[in-house]
Formats: structure tokens, C-alpha cells, sequence
């Protein structure tokens, strides 16, 4: 099969594939979410994505870096629903306290690469990869800045259109269709640019870093969470290869890079360094939880039924009852193998995580010179 199998991924396909969800102005829960995909196309998109990280042809760097947009499109289109049932509006990790809730954490994450990006209220800011818009929202609320937020995904943007309507911020925000390689906007447009577990989509991190600094005004702020390998990774251990495949293939991702690679990315793409960190790696008060806790085998979450989804043993629970909704018909076939990317996904982050050769939250904050 050539790697072209994947299904082009036009707004065409979006409607088609996703159906009325996407006019559902309520937050319809996964069983309607699946039941109204069509679902010749998602059975296709499925098959589509599995083979093409099983052909060998394509199972190489170089063609699965050229083929980066449909790679992930293709992903995020059977990922989402997913994804929203089992995390939320945000879709990253981050650090979290005792005490502190997934909700907490995730906005204090967000909080902290607000405040690196010095946004301020009133500020024109750009979200890279915005997902279905979670810390866009965000940002708006803890600063009252406007919110512009680009994805290459019809289903995510649709989805943050709901939401922001849903929330009253159609005012603050704008969700632009877009490859984060080769930006619809004009040079020197934003006063601040940030990206959350997103740019690591990207085929060359360099371009995706350029094309911000392009975008930022002179003097603006560039802050992001990167996932990168660590200087733990060996390349040459079998072990480090087949965990990082994993996360690649379980998170739609081309090519993971290392630490080294995203700090010098930044610096060639013009940016003052200001703050470098692995914060997965720091410690604060009372900071005694792993980020990847919820997804470790023993978690259970009581805090109802998007915890319970994200632990473990919610995963297992999820996997059977989509088998069953696979079976009587309710859910399109294959989505039993999307649970399955998912598993894939979610383990290989907790092994990779274990042995520290792999970070969701490689911190780098940077300015645009004023000259
Ligand atoms: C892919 C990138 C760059 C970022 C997303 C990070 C995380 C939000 C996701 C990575 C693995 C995902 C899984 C789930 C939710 C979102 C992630 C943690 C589930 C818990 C969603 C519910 C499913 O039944 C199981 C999933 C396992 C993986």
C-alpha cells in the first residue's frame, strides 16, 4: 500500500466522516459522538492510519515526515472524540500537586506559559495548534487577552467554534484553519505567540518555530511546552526505539526530537533564549504526582466518569464496552482499533516516561530582538 492510502483530509472529508456532531451545540456524549460518524469512512479512516504505520515502505522517517499533514489530520479525526471523554477541553499533560485535581492542574500548567509569554489583556495572541481550544479559553479568561488559535484539523476547529459559543468568547477568539509550517498570517502580527504539546507535529521543529517568530512582533514572547526525547534516549537501544515508535504511532506524530534539537530550533529561528527547562523534571512545593500518573497501571480517578475513563483500568472498561458497540452496531467498525492506538498511545508515554527518555513538557521560552 503507498503511503497516499491515507484519506485526503478536506473539509469535505470532515463533514462527511463527522456528520451532525458537528452542529450539536451541547456536549454530546461519546455513544452519540460514534453512533453518528459515517461509518464507512471512519471503518476507512482506521484501516488507513493502522496500515500505514504496518507498511514498511511508510514506516520510515523520511516518508512519514512528508506526509506529516495527513498523518496527524487523519489522527485527530478518530482521536478527538476520544480524547474529549477521557481528558477534557485541554489536551495536555501536566505537573500536579497533592491535592490538586486534573481540572487545577491543567489550568496551572497553562498559567505558567501565560505568564512566560508575559500575555496581558488587551495582547493579540496566537495559540499554535489549538486543539479543540481548551487553553485558548483559557487564556482569554486569565488575561483577557484575544485568542487566535490555528489547527489544521476541520473537526477540532468546528468543535472549538462550539465551545467558544457555548462559553460567550466569540468576541475574544478566532479558530483559523491552517498548516503551522506555512502560516495564513501577516508578518509581525502577534504580541504574543505560545503552542501546548503541539508543534512536535511538526516535520522540521525549525520551520514550526520560524514561522512563529515571522508571525511575533518585535519584542513579543515565544513560550512553549515542547515533547521531546531527553538526552536519556539511545538511539542505539532497542528498547528506547521501539517506545518512541510507539508514542510517534499512538500520538500521530512523524518524528520525535531530542531536547537538543528544539532548544537549537528556537535559536536558529531567531529567538533570545530566556527560560530552558524540563519541568517535568522540577520540583515544587508538594509536587509529588508524576504527569503521567493518571495513565499508569494502579490510578484509579473517583472523580467521575472522565477520571474513571483515563485511568487504566477505564481504559480496559472502554476497550470492552467499544467492542460491544462495535458488534450491535452502534459504533462504526474499527473504533475497537482506535482504543487500541490509544492503549498503545497511553502505554508507551508511561514506559517512556519511566525510564525518563521522553518529556511532554520541555519548557523553552524566547523573545523576538527588538531589531
Ligand atoms: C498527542 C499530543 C501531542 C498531545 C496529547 C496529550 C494527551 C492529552 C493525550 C496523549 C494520550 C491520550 C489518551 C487519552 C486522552 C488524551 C491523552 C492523554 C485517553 C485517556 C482518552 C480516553 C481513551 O479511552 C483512552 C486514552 C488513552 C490515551
Amino acid at each position: 500500500m503507498s503511503s497516499s492510502a491515507l484519506l485526503e483530509p478536506t473539509p469535505e472529508l470532515s463533514k462527511a466522516l463527522h456528520q451532525d456532531v458537528v452542529e450539536d451545540q451541547s456536549s454530546s456524549s461519546i455513544i452519540n459522538r460514534l453512533k453518528s460518524k459515517n461509518k464507512e469512512l471512519q471503518t476507512q479512516s482506521i484501516n488507513t492510519y493502522k496500515q500505514f504505520w504496518e507498511d514498511s515502505e511508510n514506516n520510515n522517517e523520511e516518508s512519514r515526515t512528508t506526509m506529516y499533514k495527513t498523518l496527524t489530520n487523519t489522527y485527530y479525526n478518530l482521536a478527538t472524540d476520544f480524547y474529549e471523554y477521557g481528558w477534557g477541553e485541554s489536551f495536555h499533560f501536566s505537573r500536579r500537586s497533592v491535592g490538586e485535581t486534573h481540572r487545577e492542574s491543567t489550568r496551572r500548567h497553562e498559567h505558567l506559559l501565560f505568564s512566560s509569554a508575559q500575555i496581558k489583556a488587551g495582547m493579540k495572541v496566537l495559540d499554535v495548534g489549538c486543539g479543540v481550544g481548551g487553553p485558548a479559553r483559557e487564556c482569554i479568561r486569565f488575561t483577557g487577552a484575544h485568542v487566535t488559535g490555528l489547527n489544521n484539523n476541520d473537526y477540532q476547529i468546528q468543535r472549538a467554534n462550539i465551545y467558544a459559543a457555548k462559553y460567550k468568547q466569540q468576541d475574544y477568539s478566532t479558530f483559523v484553519k491552517g498548516d503551522f509550517m506555512d502560516m495564513p498570517f501577516a508578518d509581525n502580527s502577534f504580541d504574543a505567540v505560545y503552542a501546548i504539546e503541539a508543534t512536535c507535529h511538526a516535520p522540521v521543529l525549525k520551520g514550526v518555530y520560524s514561522q512563529m517568530y515571522r508571525v511575533l512582533k518585535p519584542g513579543g514572547y515565544f513560550a512553549i511546552y515542547e515533547w521531546c526525547l531527553t538526552d536519556k534516549f539511545d538511539a542505539t537501544n532497542e528498547l528506547h526505539r521501539k517506545l518512541a515508535l510507539d508514542i510517534e504511532h499512538g500520538d500521530g506524530i512523524a518524528k520525535l526530537f531530542g531536547t537538543d534539537v528544539a532548544l537549537q530550533a528556537a535559536k536558529d529561528a531567531g529567538f533570545e533564549i530566556e527560560v530552558v527547562s524540563d519541568i517535568a523534571h522540577e520540583t515544587t512545593v508538594g509536587n509529588e504526582i508524576p504527569w503521567y500518573s493518571y495513565l499508569d497501571v494502579g490510578m484509579i480517578d473517583f472523580s467521575g466518569i472522565q477520571g474513571f475513563a483515563r485511568s487504566h483500568i477505564g481504559r480496559k472498561f472502554t476497550s470492552n464496552a467499544v467492542k460491544v458497540l462495535e458488534k450491535v452496531g452502534i459504533a462504526p467498525e474499527g473504533t475497537v482499533k482506535v482504543q487500541d492506538v490509544l492503549t498503545t498511545a497511553a502505554d508507551s508515554l508511561v514506559a517512556g516516561a519511566k525510564i525518563e527518555i521522553f518529556t511532554p513538557m520541555y519548557l523553552i521560552v524566547g523573545r523576538k530582538p527588538l531589531n
